[in-house]
């Protein structure tokens, strides 16, 4: 179909394909590769984002590029290298958010037909959110969703992403109509995509867990007094979960983990507390979930289920399950579908 009217339209004017609605799955990002220079430029553009740490630059940048960033992608690297999809050549989390975007891609083309293209970005690094959102308005699409993979609304994560959509439509010419996916941390069908991930974990287990560690990625205490509600929206998904299981609060406890730098940041931290866990309440058999996470990463694959499990052990603790995230379960890519169709109203109707 041409964009321009037939009659006014120079005989050389490009086609222009029209009518299609763009859905554009967004994740955080991770690094092409876990040697040093890739290592930094991630953790550069990373850590350089004042939605992440937001210290004025004159103060920021010179501890970043000549302390930290000569140090970190190092350590950080090592990190990568033990948990690398060497196969693919790609972190876990690019395999996992191909996966999830394959079977979310099938779920939304069997209710809309080809009206509907998906696809993901990352924030930091490759692929870029401006590639896409260009590769989505070449192919047709008029109206772009936007849906950052993050159940909880954080001004480091969700925030962050959506800026990154908003300048990549600030550069096209005829810019798509746009929404942006809101938080799903109390949605009933993740909820319950998080409940049947714990039973099918628990029901595999010869002796149920003496607790349930709920460990979110951390933020500085600081962002929380400043209105962030990232800390208020976690405490809420611990509590559907446990009323969805049926459970006691004594079953489950909030922790946060991933500390970065020398400020308090939300607590209890999950490192230590699964420690106390072991020494002072005798909790010797835990099992750890990370609802934050959509899909593992170094954070649960590194941090969660050898840092934090070391930790535990040390302290006596004798038994630690890691529940994965959802990642590509049905469950998670239904729970994901309703989202989505919530956020597409008086876009698209399904075909069936
Ligand atoms: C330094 C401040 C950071 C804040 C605030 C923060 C918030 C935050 N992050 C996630 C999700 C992920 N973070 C990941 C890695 C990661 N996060 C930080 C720092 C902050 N995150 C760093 C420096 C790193 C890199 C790894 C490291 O060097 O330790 C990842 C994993 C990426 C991967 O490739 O596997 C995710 C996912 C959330 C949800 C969040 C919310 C407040
Ligand atoms: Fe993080
Ligand atoms: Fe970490």
């Amino acid at each position: 179909m041409s964009a321009t009217c037939p009659m006014h339209a120079p005989k050389d004017h490009p086609k222009v394909p029209r009518g299609k609605t763009g859905i554009l799955l967004a994740n955080l990002g991770t690094p092409d590769h876990y040697s040093y220079w890739p290592m930094r430029r991630y953790l550069n553009e990373f850590l350089s984002d004042q939605r992440v740490i937001d210290y004025p630059k004159w103060k920021w940048q010179p501890l970043l590029q000549l302390i930290i960033l000569t140090k970190r992608p190092f350590t950080s690297g090592e990190a990568y290298k033990s948990i690398w999809n060497h196969e693919e050549g790609e972190s876990p989390l690019m395999t996992i958010t191909k996966a999830k975007t394959k079977k979310f891609r099938a779920a939304m083309e069997d209710l809309y037909g080809d009206d509907v293209i998906v696809d993901f970005c990352m924030r930091y690094g490759n692929p870029s959110t401006k590639s896409k959102v260009r590769k989505m308005v070449e192919a047709g699409c008029e109206r772009i969703l936007f849906f950052p993979l993050y159940p909880h609304y954080a001004g480091a994560t969700t925030a962050t992403a959506n800026d990154s959509f908003f300048d990549a439509l600030k550069k096209e010419a005829w810019q798509p109509a746009a929404r942006t996916v809101p938080a799903y941390f109390e949605h009933p069908d993740y909820i319950d995509a998080l409940a049947k991930s714990v039973e099918t974990a628990y029901g595999k287990m010869e002796t149920r867990p003496d607790i349930l560690v709920v460990s979110y990625h951390g933020m500085p205490l600081r962002y929380l007094m400043q209105g962030d509600p990232y800390h208020c929206q976690c405490s809420k998904t611990t509590r559907l979960l446990k009323e969805r299981l049926g459970w006691e609060d004594t079953d489950l406890v909030t922790t946060f983990q991933s500390r970065f730098g020398p400020e308090e940041w939300l607590q209890p931290y999950t490192v230590e507390e699964v420690a106390r866990l072991a020494e002072e309440d005798g909790k010797k058999n835990i099992a750890v979930i990370a609802p934050a996470f959509s899909a593992d990463c170094i954070e649960t694959l590194e941090e969660i289920n050898e840092e934090i499990k070391e930790s535990f052990e040390e302290a006596g603790g004798e038994h630690f399950t890691y529940i994965p995230c959802l990642n590509d379960d049905d469950a998670h890519i239904k729970a994901l579908s309703q989202i989505a169709q919530e956020n597409l109203g008086g876009w698209l109707t399904p075909s069936s």
